[in-house]
């Protein structure tokens, strides 16, 4: 058992100017593109963490190409094939998205992944790729896929109501099936809406004719993918935990590189960060955000941004008032049952928070130091390292988690609070 992390405390306003890594979900569609393309790709600034460090071992295991060319990639497209063993680890982006690229593969190709991996939702996107013509065995992680070398594709009806990464992962190589590909949902709403956007937008841009004019149906006609160049924005959800760090103490962050337009959800952090009475500023510097005195709690839907949850529950716990976080019963589903794990480790160190079906109620108590489980939960580590700053002792028992998606989490942390950079 590696030594807990005891988040640093800072005893003044955080005062910083941070550059944060690039985005996972923009690198992991850029390379399964890449991939699939028809011409070679350079993928800018990616991210390189475990997340998309998996995805491009996964690629290379089925024949693709990459290299490195300073910290950019190069990738050269082939035709997939196996036998190959696929490692997702606790990626969703990988999970979902790859195995529709590896069913115009040939050979057979066995996906895992770790312990919390085997539970996460994968039935959905499994039974839609037989639909479509794919063989495979089994119905969450570990599962193998006999590829033909080829799909069918064509229609197909899905409740995505779980997860949107089983509509973007169907997207991402529909263009490649044979007939093409049209997903229609059945269900509750689909979360993470501006995940589907950001797919979308990435298939237009590599010469792919998208069609998402009706409610709940997309549809993606068969032909090619472009080669091209892919520049990799900053993670603004990765970005939170640092913006965070302004609000909770009263202090100035100023993120670089903010992009003006882009379909990230990570975004909507401005909206909500003023909701709590914090002051927001976007210009040619980045975004800059300052805290106030005392923050004020929320009551927010956050279906379309359930990825900010954590880095909000977090600031909730330190507000006046209560705040009611709506829209998320999927994060049941994420790296861990992230309702549970926030109201557990929330009501652990003097915390009074409720669950309810679809998100959780926080009211503000006095907190203290005490254990923060991760959950092995890159977003629950960095939420404990948020309260940590103004709650003496909490020590978070998985800092390492946080490798998921920034290769160096603590390091980052401790020079913001020198000042950044
Ligand atoms: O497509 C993507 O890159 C993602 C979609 C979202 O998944 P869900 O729709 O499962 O929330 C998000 O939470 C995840 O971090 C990344
Ligand atoms: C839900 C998340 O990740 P994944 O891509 O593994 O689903 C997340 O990063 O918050």
């Amino acid at each position: 058992m590696t030594q807990p992390w005891v988040a640093p405390v800072s005893a003044t306003p955080v005062r910083a100017t941070v550059s944060i890594p690039g985005s996972k979900s923009i690198t992991n569609r850029a390379l399964i593109l890449a991939a699939l393309a028809d011409g070679p790709s350079a993928i800018r600034t990616p991210l390189r963490s475990r997340d998309t460090n998996l995805m491009v071992e996964a690629l290379r295991s089925l024949g693709a190409k990459i290299t490195d060319d300073g910290e950019d990639w190069l990738v050269t497209p082939a035709a997939l094939h196996g036998p190959a063993d696929v490692d997702c680890g606790l990626a969703g982006t990988v999970m979902r998205f790859l195995p529709p690229a590896a069913a115009i593969g040939q050979g057979e190709i066995r996906f895992d992944g770790d312990e919390y991996a085997r539970e996460r939702p994968m039935e959905t996107i499994l039974n839609a790729l037989r639909g479509l013509g794919a063989d495979i065995t089994g119905d969450r992680l570990p599962f193998t896929l006999h590829g033909k070398g080829s799909l069918p594709g064509g229609e197909v009806v899905i409740d995505a109501s779980g997860s949107s990464q089983f509509v973007s992962g169907l997207l991402l190589s529909g263009p490649r099936y044979d007939k093409g590909l049209t997903i229609q949902h059945d269900g509750k709403p689909v979360p993470s809406m501006p995940h589907i956007e950001m797919t979308v937008q990435m298939l237009r841009a590599a010469g792919v004719d998208v069609n998402d004019s009706s409610a709940n149906t997309w549809q993606v006609q068969p032909g090619p993918i472009r080669g091209r160049e892919w520049v990799i924005e900053p993670d603004l959800s990765n970005a939170t935990p640092f913006l965070a760090a302004a609000a909770v103490t009263g202090g100035t962050v100023t993120i670089t590189g903010w992009p003006a337009e882009t379909t990230q959800p990570g975004d909507d952090i401005r909206g909500i960060l003023s909701q709590m009475g914090c002051e927001v500023t976007l210009d040619a510097n980045g975004l800059t955000v300052t805290g106030p005195t005392r923050l004020s709690g929320v009551d927010v839907d956050l279906r379309d941004v359930g990825e900010l949850t954590p880095t909000i529950a977090a600031l909730a716990a330190l507000a006046e008032g209560q705040s009611v976080l709506r829209g998320i019963a999927h994060l049941r589903g994420h790296e861990t049952d992230r309702l549970a794990a926030l109201a557990e480790d929330l009501n652990g160190i003097g915390g009074d928070v409720t669950e309810t079906e679809d998100g959780l109620i926080i009211r503000p108590r006095p907190l203290h130091g005490g254990a923060w489980k991760a959950f092995a939960d890159h977003r629950m580590a960095t939420a404990g390292a948020i309260l940590g700053l103004v709650v003496e002792g909490v020590e978070v028992d998985d800092i390492a988690s946080t490798t998921k998606t920034i290769p160096d989490f603590p390091g980052m942390w401790q020079r913001m609070l020198g000042g950044g950079q």
